[in-house]
């Protein structure tokens, strides 16, 4: 069952309503309207918003015309009644007179009232909807205008009652509601406000608030108990109301009367959301009457009270005429402050609400032209158009609940969110532990693989060492079938070639080594020769060539060796250099440059090693050796040489190892002299070389001694490759004549016993040689060469005689290598012609490094010496193309000599010129491989040819 709730709370406002635009149900933004069409208006912890969803439309005030009978007074003094209603929505005039015809016979409106109507049935067809419309939540105002005695009060009485009626029916057939119904009055007399509940309180004052809109200032509101109440309320106003006796009116209502009904309702089941309870005014105005003094007989205060009302009225009738003008500008002026009525009323005409309007009007034909103005003023209301929407409320409460409610709805959704992400991160934690696992799995499977491979190595390295092991202790026995493939064993197979070891040798591709050699790092001969001879193949046993080859192995592995300490030495210089860039600032220029100057060629030369090509030198010359093998092996040598006398000869060949003493290197951090050594294996030990900082004189000092010092061991390398090449060519002898040891021992037994004869012979030996190189056509550098390294020292003796034989080998071949360019004995003869152009290359070469290595004066100086004019053209081709041509003039042999060995070397001045030869890049310019070859010793030291 529905009630009408009682509530403490009271509304200070004047009904009207608060313009919100609506985004939804929940949500609702209040907006200022400040046009002359509502205003927002702010009430206490509420928020009234205008639901606009499809509820609020245009809307024209109802206006009816409700004829009042003729009363018996009226009848007495002979009115009669010129209205009839032909239909319920026309009223016409009966009384017609000429005068008048400018005026319509007849009026239409939404309804009209004959004077038999009754004032209910006026209620519910021209006010009743209207008047419920404020149970819906729009604002509603009904009231009556007419002339004075025409029946407004009469009929406003009873439509107040009627929707009272109504009001409370509604509320109990809408139990599902909870309706609040608060009751409020007042009077507009004279032009001044007051309160008919509470009239002690004064006149009232009308507010125009920016934000709550027109509002009357403590006007009192009382609820609603009940309908009894509403009407016990009713009466006080209507007592308290200010009448007057009139001609007309016996009770004259003498003011404007405005009885408020504010109504609220609101679900009594809390739904989803915010509670929005519905809030409308709902007005019924009874207005004072227009009058005409003539008629009233007013004077007095009756004729002020009428002056009043008609102003009042005709500032009613203006806003009404101004609204209903369809031609009105929304910014046209309508005069609503110029009354009180119509401030109060502001919302009824045009604004946000239902109006209906009850024109009440006399049949009586003494009242024409009133009644005429009364129809005059509702044709112009009905044009008046209003917009009224359903009001709603929500506390402030309620709205703070609801968005909380949303808070909490948004926060469940980010935790759903969350944990939803926090899922797919478990479950990619899960994949990657997953992973991870299978990882471990395969590192183990890995692990194990590797260990297993480990095992299995060890137990092969084991197997080859007893297999060694077991040869050296008995090689026959050693088969070699049973010796595992040592594809991985100790460093022999480190460029991945197969080895395998057979009779003493190790064959590693394209290398031929001894095992004595391999396993000699210092140079001795670990096996005896005859325990050597017992396991290499008989053939090569029984050949003295053999033993020269053995020999030449050895010569080779010392040879390797000493250049291991040149590049030690060089090394060394290279950091002794280094040392002294920290302190070159405290050098003098003359020294500095002089250091630098050896930093760069000693930087060249450590460039151009580092390159590896002395690993393809030493490779190259390994296997001009190896073809030598191969071709004696391949000869069948019955004729060969004692092996003993081979030894022999051997032995007095042995190699010249004195010991050497490294210079001093001076340290002036320790004040001490350093020593480097040479030990038993000719090593020089070099190690602390770099440890010692020198001042520039002394470091550059070193570095001389140094440089020397690996100029001597290159000397020695030469020597040993003269040897070695000696050594080669006595056993392609041995294999081409079939000679025995008397050839091997000629050589031998051809150095001299004597200097005084050494000399002499010496003297001509050189002599035959110079012819030869002529005849030959021999590389110019390599007679520079030869020339500066041996000067007649008794050990230069078997140097000069392998020389000497390789030339006239070479004159005697000439013919053969001219006539047919077939290989002799597997070696390629160079042409004369071939060997010419070489040379014609190495005079071009001449030329085009005197000016990189000689200075301006160094050439005038050297042109001077050759006798070539400092202004002839071409001086450079000139000098170059007198190199080497009077092979008979010594002093010319000495500068040709010097000369070439000075430009294309790279030149210490600070050491022997002779020795400096070896710096020499350019061996003899061949296509083809000479047999002879310095270029392996070059190569070693880096000094490509150029
Ligand atoms: N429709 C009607 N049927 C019968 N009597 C009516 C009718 N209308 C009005 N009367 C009577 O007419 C008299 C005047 O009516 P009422 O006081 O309501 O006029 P009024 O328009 O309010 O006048 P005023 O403006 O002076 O107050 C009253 O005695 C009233 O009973």
């Amino acid at each position: 069952m529905s009630e009408l709730s009682v509530c403490d709370s009271t509304l200070t406002s004047d009904g009207s309503s608060m313009e919100v635009e609506t985004t939804n149900d929940s949500a609702c933004m209040c907006r200022d309207s400040s046009d002359d069409t509502g205003r927002y208006q702010a009430m206490d912890s509420e928020v009234i918003c205008t639901d606009r969803k499809g509820t609020a439309k245009d809307e024209k005030i109802y206006v009816t015309v409700r004829l009042r009978p003729l009363s018996s007074k009226e009848i007495a003094n002979d009115h009669y009644s010129i209205w009839e209603c032909p239909d319920d929505e026309t009223v016409a005039c009966l009384y017609s007179r000429s005068d008048r015809s400018n005026f319509p016979q007849s009026y239409v409106f939404d309804q009209v009232f004959k004077a038999e109507r009754t004032t209910q049935e006026v209620y519910e067809r021209g006010a009743r909807d209207v008047a419920l419309s404020a149970l819906t939540g729009k604002n509603a105002t009904i009231f009556a205008y007419g002339q004075t005695s025409s029946g407004k009060t009469y009929t406003m009485k009873g439509i107040t009652e009627y929707a009272a009626d109504d009001i409370f029916n509604h509320i109990k057939q809408h139990d599902h509601h909870i309706f609040l119904l608060k009751f409020s009055a007042m009077e507009i007399y004279n032009e001044v406000l007051s309160d008919l509940l509470k009239p002690e309180s004064g006149p009232l004052r009308i507010m125009d608030d920016r934000e709550r809109g027109t509002v009357i200032e403590k006007l009192r509101e009382e609820i609603v108990k009940d309908k009894n109440h509403l009407l016990r309320l009713l009466e006080v106003c209507e007592a308290r109301r200010q009448t007057g006796e009139t001609a007309l009116n016996d009770i004259s209502s003498r003011s404007h009367q405005i009885i408020r009904l504010t109504i609220e309702s609101s679900p009594r089941a809390m739904a989803e959301g915010p509670v929005k309870s519905l809030i409308a005014v709902l007005n019924f105005v009874d207005l004072a009457g227009s009058e005409r003094v003539s008629f009233t007989h007013s004077e007095g205060t009756t004729l002020k009270e009428g002056c009043y009302i008609n102003r009042s009225l005709l500032t009613l009738s203006t806003v009404i005429r101004k609204l209903s003008d369809p031609n009105r500008s929304k910014a046209a002026h309508v005069p609503y402050r110029e009354s009180k009525l119509t401030r109060i009323l502001r919302n009824a005409l045009g604004g946000n609400a239902r109006t209906a309007i009850i024109c009440t009007m006399s049949s009586s034909n003494k009242h024409l032209e009133q009644t005429r103005n009364t129809l005059f003023f509702a044709s112009y209301a009905k044009e008046v158009t209003n917009r009224a929407q359903v009001n709603v409320v929500i506390s402030d409460k309620d709205l703070i609940k609801q968005l909380k409610k949303e808070v909490a709805l948004l926060e469940a959704q980010l935790r759903r969110s969350s944990m939803s992400s926090q899922n797919s991160y478990d479950a990619l934690l899960q994949e990657k532990d997953l992973q991870i696992e299978r990882m471990q799995e395969e590192m183990g499977k890995a692990i194990k693989q590797r260990d297993s491979a480990e095992s299995e190595l060890v137990s092969f390295r084991k197997q080859v060492q007893d297999a060694e092991q077991a040869m050296v202790q008995d090689p026959k026995v050693v088969d070699a079938a049973q010796v595992p493939l040592p594809s991985l064993i100790n460093g022999y197979a480190a460029n991945g070639k197969l080895h395998i070891e057979a009779n003493g040798y190790h064959k590693s591709g394209d290398l031929w080594r001894s095992s004595s050699d391999l396993k000699s790092r210092n140079g001795t001969v670990q096996q005896p020769w005859n325990e050597i001879k017992a396991h290499v193949p008989s053939k090569l046993v029984t050949s003295a060539s053999a033993i020269l080859l053995d020999e030449i192995y050895k010569l080779e592995h010392l040879q390797n060796e000493l250049a291991q300490d040149a590049n030690r030495a060089l090394e060394a210089v290279q950091k002794e250099v280094e040392c002294l860039c920290l302190t070159q600032t405290d050098m003098n220029q003359e020294a500095a440059m002089s250091v630098a100057k050896l930093q760069l060629e000693i930087n060249e030369i450590y460039e151009s090693r580092t390159t590896g090509a002395s690993t393809k030198g030493l490779s190259d010359n390994v296997f001009s050796l190896k073809e030598d093998i191969q071709r004696a092996a391949s000869k069948d040598l019955n004729k060969v040489g004692d092996a003993d006398t081979i030894e022999k000869m051997l032995t007095q060949m042995q190699i010249d190892t004195p010991d050497f003493q490294l210079p001093a290197l001076a340290s002036p951090h320790h004040n001490k002299v350093i020593h480097s050594n040479i030990g038993d294996s000719g090593i020089m030990d070099l190690g602390q070389a770099c440890d010692y900082a020198t001042t520039p004189a002394q470091a550059e000092e070193s570095i001389r001694s140094v440089y020397a010092y690996v100029t001597e061991m290159k000397e020695r390398i030469s020597k040993l490759q003269y040897q070695k090449q000696l050594l080669v060519h006595r056993v392609l002898e041995l294999e081409r004549n079939g000679n025995t040891d008397e050839d091997a021992a000629g050589i031998v037994t051809s150095t001299p016993t004597s200097p005084e004869r050494w000399k002499s012979e010496f003297s001509e030996k050189r002599k035959a040689i110079f012819q030869l190189w002529d005849i030959c056509h021999v590389s110019i550098i390599h007679r520079s060469q030869f020339y500066l390294l041996f000067h007649g020292d008794p050990a230069d003796a078997i140097y000069m005689e392998v020389e000497l034989r390789r030339l006239m080998w070479l004159k005697e071949h000439n013919g053969m290598a001219n006539s047919n360019k077939s290989h002799l004995r597997g070696e390629q003869i160079s042409s004369p012609a071939s060997s010419m152009r070489a040379v014609r290359r190495e005079r071009e070469s001449i030329v085009k490094h005197l000016n990189t290595r000689l200075t301006a004066s160094e050439r005038e100086e050297i042109y001077r010496q050759w006798g070539i004019p400092l202004n002839a053209k071409q001086r450079r081709v000139r000098l170059a193309n007198m190199v080497w041509t009077n092979h008979a003039d010594e002093v010319h042999v000495q500068m040709s000599a010097e000369l070439v060995a000075n430009i294309i070397a790279l030149w210490n001045r600070s050491g022997p010129v002779s020795k400096e030869m070896f710096q020499l890049s350019l061996s003899p310019a061949s296509n083809e491989r000479t047999r002879f070859r310095w270029s392996p010793i070059a190569t070693l030291f880096g000094l490509g040819n150029t």
